[in-house]
């Protein structure tokens, strides 16, 4: 057997993931190593949750192997693992309390619970709770209930949050959903500026829309029924042709700087 890589921050060799004889995945191989950033892309279905939930060490593939961070799972200790990734999602932003404050909200990821009971913080981890809501612009709402602020605030106190811990892989599944224009470019923006970021960990974003895809990602993951259309460069696979294999209707793909557009 070949000696695990440790500069690759997710190694899939050859996964599948089957539930009542459904294939949510198949033979998926695919490696990240820890300086780039992809974007998953695919339509309804496709298995782009699925992947997140494998290689955020939730979800156990049904053949094949995943090593996530150096450990094999099914091998590890998948709690210890989970501190070492940071995830935003809709499943997890259900599960923070509308009283909850925006500060604590961030600041208790360090300990890994939703909701701030009777934990005590270092202030070395207020600290960078209050950085980390100043990077995303909404550190004047750190003391408003995190059920009052907009779709687009959460979504930047999620992240955030995922950032907490100062992960080495951070995964985003869809961050941009439901946002008007602006809050998806300032969103968009600040993702560019993470990706473009050195000391930023390794970054995997799932999302519907190639002008979702922030400046600074350098490689893509094209999904298809499970399946893997095309993946690698995101110059060299964003093209008409796979985006139009990947979401099954004829399209046209346009890019403008770092930005794309799609349509039919
Ligand atoms: N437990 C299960 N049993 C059978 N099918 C399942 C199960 N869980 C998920 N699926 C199916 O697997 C497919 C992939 O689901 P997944 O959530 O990974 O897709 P997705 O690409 O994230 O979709 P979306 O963009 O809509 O969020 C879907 O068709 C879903 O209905």
């Amino acid at each position: 057997m070949p000696a695990a890589n440790d500069d690759l921050v997710i190694d899939l060799d050859g996964v599948g993931v089957t539930r009542s004889g459904a294939h949510l995945l198949r033979d998926l191989t695919w490696q990240v190593e820890l300086d780039e950033r992809w974007v998953v892309l695919g339509p309804n279905g496709a298995g782009k949750t699925t992947l997140l939930n494998i290689a955020g060490a939730r979800l156990y593939p049904s053949t094949g192997t995943a090593r996530v961070l150096g450990e094999r799972l099914g091998r590890t200790d998948v709690n210890e693992l989970r501190t070492r990734i940071g995830l935003s999602s809709a499943a997890l932003a259900e599960r923070i309390p509308g009283d909850e404050i925006v500060h604590n909200v961030v600041v208790t990821a360090s300990w890994g619970v939703v909701g701030r009971w009777r934990e005590r913080y270092e202030s070395i981890d207020e600290v960078r709770a209050r950085a980390l809501l100043d990077q995303f612009g909404v550190a004047g709402l750190a003391d408003r209930a995190y059920g009052t602020l907009s779709e687009g605030e959460r979504k930047r106190v999620q992240i955030a949050r995922a950032l907490m811990t100062d992960p080495e892989l951070l995964m985003l599944d869809e961050p941009a959903a439901g946002l008007d224009l602006g809050a998806r470019e300032d969103l968009v923006n600040r993702l560019a500026e993470l990706a473009y970021d050195p000391d930023a960990p390794a970054i995997v974003l799932v999302t519907h829309h190639v002008e979702e895809i922030p400046p600074g990602f350098t490689h893509a993951l094209l999904l298809r029924e499970g399946g893997v259309v095309a993946q690698g460069l995101i110059g060299t696979v964003l093209t008409s042709d796979n985006l139009s294999k990947t979401f099954g209707l004829p399209l046209k793909l346009e890019r403008s700087g770092e930005r794309f557009i799609a349509f039919s």
